[in-house]
């Protein structure tokens, strides 16, 4: 695993669109699987910064999204289709067909999730993914207890999960129960991985992510069999 320590939210954003603009460089047609949250908005707004001034080409990118609420249609702004539109698709040169997020609305969800993996191996896998953590592990929704073989599933939201990513909401309430994501599995096969961890409510998980111990109750500690891992974390992230 390779850490690059920063200082700030903006110093990891920075970090984190120069390895992505990397990957686009080198690969014009590269399969980008993307997250999101507090963690990646940051990173998206300097894509867009650095498209609208040097034009970088997204025609040929193809992108994977991790996750989506169940229950959420794409238009609504509490989803993560919405999410991605609003802080990335809609300003750069991204076609949509090439655009890919599981979807929250379905009158067959083991198709979807069959579905959705197979887009992603129809595309080649996946070249390089983005990744946040949750406070209790978790990578994409996948919570605490899933297994390291699991592939897109849908899944039980932990009290946890919903309680910190009801601050996107205007209720508790509101939060949905259930999400559809990639898989431990899913995630791991991607050839490239980048996680980003800012701020000190990521410091505990950091940490034990960072023992290197592997197990299904610390998701994320899964990273640790991966190849080609990159953590980039602020100094509140690795405070002890
Ligand atoms: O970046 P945040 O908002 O802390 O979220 C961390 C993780 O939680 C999720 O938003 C799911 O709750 C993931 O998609 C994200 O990577």
């Amino acid at each position: 695993m390779n850490i690059i320590r920063v200082a700030t939210y903006k110093d990891l954003s920075e970090k984190a669109s120069q390895i992505l603009l990397k990957q686009i460089k080198e690969k014009s047609n590269s399969v980008l699987g993307l997250a999101t949250g507090g963690s990646v908005i940051g990173t998206y707004e300097l894509l867009v910064e650095d498209h609208k001034k040097n034009k970088t080409p997204y025609n040929q990118i193809k992108t994977v999204n991790l996750d989506e609420y169940i229950g959420l249609k794409p238009n609504n702004p509490y989803s993560y289709h919405y999410f991605m539109n609003q802080y990335l698709f809609q300003h750069i040169d991204l076609l949509e067909q090439h655009t890919h997020v599981p979807k929250g609305v379905s009158d067959d969800f083991q198709n979807e999730c069959h579905q959705y993996e197979q887009t992603i191996e129809q595309l080649g896998g996946i070249d390089l993914q983005l990744l946040g953590v949750g406070v209790n592990g978790h990578i994409g929704f996948n919570e605490p207890g899933t297994s390291f073989q699991s592939k897109t599933h849908i899944v039980d939201l932990s009290p946890s999960t919903i309680e910190v990513n009801s601050r996107f909401f205007n209720t508790i309430e509101e939060v949905p129960t259930k999400a559809i994501t990639m898989g431990i599995q899913t995630i791991m096969n991607s050839k490239k991985i980048v996680l980003l961890a800012s701020g000190k409510t990521k410091a505990p998980i950091l940490k034990e992510i960072l023992k290197g111990e592997v197990t299904e109750n610390v998701p994320a500690s899964v990273l640790n069999q991966h190849p080609d891992v990159t953590i980039i974390a602020d100094e509140e992230a690795l405070a002890n």
